[in-house]
């Protein structure tokens, strides 16, 4: 592949764009058909996807750009409504690549699979006997998903944990086994909800306890990817602010968001804003990711901001994001969707550890591009002036209408629908 270095991609046109994305990736006329055919997810198919279908639910699709991640050069197919984030993640991965690039690296693909028992008449013994069984049940699970352990997946370890077991619990005692279970490039819960399904009546035997739930957890703190940046801070000095102030500043930001989860949840859900697009646009589940991705903020007993921020000895900015990243790059919708099968072409990636960590990455630029507009202009200045844009197309303004509107509201100050409609109203006479 080319660079996914394109200066001035955003100033072209839209068919300009996807000439240029077409020679960057040396596509095919046949893929990039997708994007100009009526109907990017045929309706028949939508109609199997989900249910009760009426329709198809389109939303902007947008390249993020200049990734520069262990070397080497990704393009980032973003799927996302609010103006500025591709913009803002871009700015960001330019700034880094000049600092030489991302660096990633991720876990082993270890999921979790729960299986819930109560009523246990001895819970103490039920979790040893469970214990003393663990090759046994593991062989069990294998079994139920053979597929899996062909592709060199499959149940690695098992643990029982003994939960409401004090007094003064208001809760009822329950034995909650987990098994962890490789699932390799698949999000995986269909294979886990499987394994768990079949052991259930084992389980029951051996504890003489009824199972309840059999099911996947999304907190997959066994499947992590981790991305960081190092960034002098020369390469981050801001209109009349140096490097440093810059720098300091995202320090400060990032201890309010560690200390304060009123700040945490919007920090986190600027991290969000550049994770949750790449796994949309790559047919991937964002409610599990986010569910994960929220629980891991937590882990150590309160709210807390998902990415760190420090200086090194030398005084570079430094940045580090870690998440549980229970995607996939086979299953679930990402071979049905035509956009998706798109996206994982344009990302060019191997298997779902690579694409784990590319997430992380973007939701690291993300941060960074937040953070940065908030301690030097303040949000307003980059955001609101990209959504200007829809602010005039809000108020009824159409075609070219739309980009002589916007300015007017920029250079006004006054990004509002209100004072657009006024203007819409002046331009029309
Ligand atoms: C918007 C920018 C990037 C402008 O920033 P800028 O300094 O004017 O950018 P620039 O003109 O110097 O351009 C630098 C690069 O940015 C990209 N870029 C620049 N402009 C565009 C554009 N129009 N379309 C596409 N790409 C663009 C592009 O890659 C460009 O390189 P080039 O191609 O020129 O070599 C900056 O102001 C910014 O990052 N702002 C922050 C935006 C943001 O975070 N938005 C998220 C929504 S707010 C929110 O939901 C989260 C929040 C804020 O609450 C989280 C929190 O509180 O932590
Ligand atoms: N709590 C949750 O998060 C839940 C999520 N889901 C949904 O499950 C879907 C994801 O399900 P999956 O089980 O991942 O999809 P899936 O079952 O459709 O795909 C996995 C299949 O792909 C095959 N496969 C082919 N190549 C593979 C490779 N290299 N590595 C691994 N497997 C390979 C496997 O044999 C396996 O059968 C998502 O749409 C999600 O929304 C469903 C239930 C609960």
């Amino acid at each position: 592949m080319r660079s996914s270095r394109i200066p001035g991609f955003y100033k072209r046109t839209v068919e300009e764009r996807r000439e240029l994305l077409q020679e960057a990736l040396e596509l095919s006329e046949d893929d990039l058909s997708v994007l100009t055919s009526q109907e990017a997810l045929p309706i028949d198919t939508a109609d199997k996807m989900i249910e009760n279908v009426i329709g198809t639910f389109p939303l902007p699709l947008g390249l993020g750009l200049n990734f520069l991640i262990n070397g080497k050069d990704y393009i980032i197919p973003m799927v996302v409504e609010e103006p500025s984030i591709v913009a803002s993640a871009s700015h960001i991965a330019k700034i880094v690549r000049d600092a030489g690039g991302f660096k990633t690296e991720a876990s082993d693909r270890v999921m979790i699979g729960q299986i819930q028992v109560v009523g246990c008449p001895d819970f103490d013994a039920a979790k040893n006997v469970l214990l003393e069984a663990k090759n046994e049940l593991m062989e069990a699970a294998n079994a139920a998903y053979p597929s899996i352990v062909a592709r060199g997946g499959g149940a690695r370890d098992l643990d029982v944990r003994i939960l409401n077991d004090s007094p003064d619990s208001s809760y009822g005692t329950m034995l909650v086994l987990h098994l962890y279970i490789d699932t390799c490039d698949a999000m995986g819960a269909n294979i886990i909800n499987t394994m768990v399904e079949s052991l259930a009546p084992t389980v029951e035997e051996l504890t003489a306890g009824k199972v309840y739930l059999r099911i996947l957890s999304n907190l997959a703190d066994r499947c992590i990817a981790k991305a960081t940046c190092v960034i002098p801070p020369k390469l981050l000095a801001t209109g009349e602010y140096s490097g440093e102030e810059v720098r300091d500043g995202v320090v400060h930001a990032f201890e309010f968001a560690d200390s304060d989860p009123y700040r945490a949840v919007t920090h986190n859900k600027g991290i969000m804003n550049g994770i949750d697009p790449v796994v949309i646009a790559t047919g991937n589940d964002w409610r599990a990711v986010e569910a994960g991705a929220h629980a891991y903020a937590s882990r150590f007993g309160s709210y807390r901001s998902m990415t760190k921020w420090s200086v090194d000895q030398e005084g570079n900015l430094v940045g580090e994001l870690e998440l549980p990243m229970s995607i996939g790059t086979v299953g679930g919708a990402i071979r049905v969707h035509p956009i998706s099968q798109l996206a994982h072409k344009v990302l060019n990636i191997e298997s779902a550890s690579e694409l784990a960590q590319i997430i992380v990455a973007v939701g690291l630029a993300q941060n960074l591009g937040a953070l940065k507009a908030l301690v030097t202009d303040g949000i307003q200045k980059g955001h609101m002036a990209l959504h200007s844009r829809s602010v005039a197309i809000a108020a009824g303004a159409t075609g070219e209408m739309i980009d002589i509107i916007a300015e007017q509201l920029v250079k006004l100050k006054e990004i509002r629908v209100g004072k657009a409609k006024e203007l819409v109203e002046q331009y029309s006479k």
